[in-house]
């Protein structure tokens, strides 16, 4: 099995993509659940979150959830606060991801997307060979942004600017998709990319017959030197 990454810029498409993955069958691990998840009352990282900032941040009439915008805004503006903040979330959110794909491992998938904005941000391109990049114009982002998130136009900008910038993802990328037309535009182009990778997948018989053929011939070479 292996790992398709899947990235691009801010309400370029990710979700929309990941929806089309998922309805044909394709597990998708989703990076921005994952990090919801881990911070719910009773997760991985919600006490350690607590005692950090403070109950002030937690609606306790309301089950204690994070309040997500009130504490996004401090660590938006504050450097030392948003490494403290990462520096409990993120070992988190990749135990729970590590766990997820181990479960997709052995469930005789052919291939899983990883969905992550962050994706080269976080470095995972060094380890994730294929890596799709859904993008559509600048004006479309921040239409779509607007729309989706009833924000303001400054506050939709101010995000899309704290990311790496869509051309720079494109040119990493290693296929593109383009949200510039409509869904089912998008929607037959993830097909079309769902026929290739399947076509690119060896069966696992013949991974396993080749990793057993390089540890037969190796084995007696070890013992020759060792
Ligand atoms: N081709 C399209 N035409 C019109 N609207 C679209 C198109 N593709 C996606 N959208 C809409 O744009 C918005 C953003 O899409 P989506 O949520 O998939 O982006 P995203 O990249 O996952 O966002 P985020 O970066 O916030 O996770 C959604 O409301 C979605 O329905």
């Amino acid at each position: 099995m292996f790992i398709v990454g899947l990235t691009g810029g801010i309400a370029t498409g990710k979700s929309t993509v990941s929806q089309i993955f998922h309805d044909r069958g394709i597990p998708v691990i989703d990076a921005d659940e994952m990090a919801r998840k881990v911070v719910e009352p009773g997760g991985p990282a919600y006490a350690q979150l607590r005692a950090e900032f403070g109950a002030e941040y937690f609606d306790d009439e309301n089950g204690g959830v994070l309040l997500r915008k009130k504490l996004g805004t401090i660590v938006f503006n504050d450097a030392s606060k948003r490494r403290r903040l990462n520096a409990i979330t993120h070992p988190a959110v990749r135990w729970e991801m590590l766990k997820q794909f181990l479960w997709i491992l052995f469930s005789g998938h052919k291939f899983c997307v990883f969905d992550t904005p962050l994706l080269f941000e976080g470095g995972y391109d060094r380890i994730i060979l294929t890596v799709l990049v859904v993008y559509c114009t600048p004006e479309q982002e921040l239409e779509r942004l607007i729309r989706r998130d009833e924000c303001s136009e400054e506050e939709a900008k101010s995000r899309i600017n704290s990311q790496m910038g869509i051309e720079e993802k494109k040119r990493k990328a290693t296929i593109l998709l383009d949200n510039t037309g409509t869904q089912e535009e998008l929607r037959l182009q993830v097909h079309r990319v769902i026929e290739e990778l399947e076509s690119r997948w060896t069966p696992w018989v013949i991974r396993a017959a080749v990793l057993l053929f390089i540890g037969l011939i190796s084995f007696p070479i070890f013992r020759r030197f060792y």
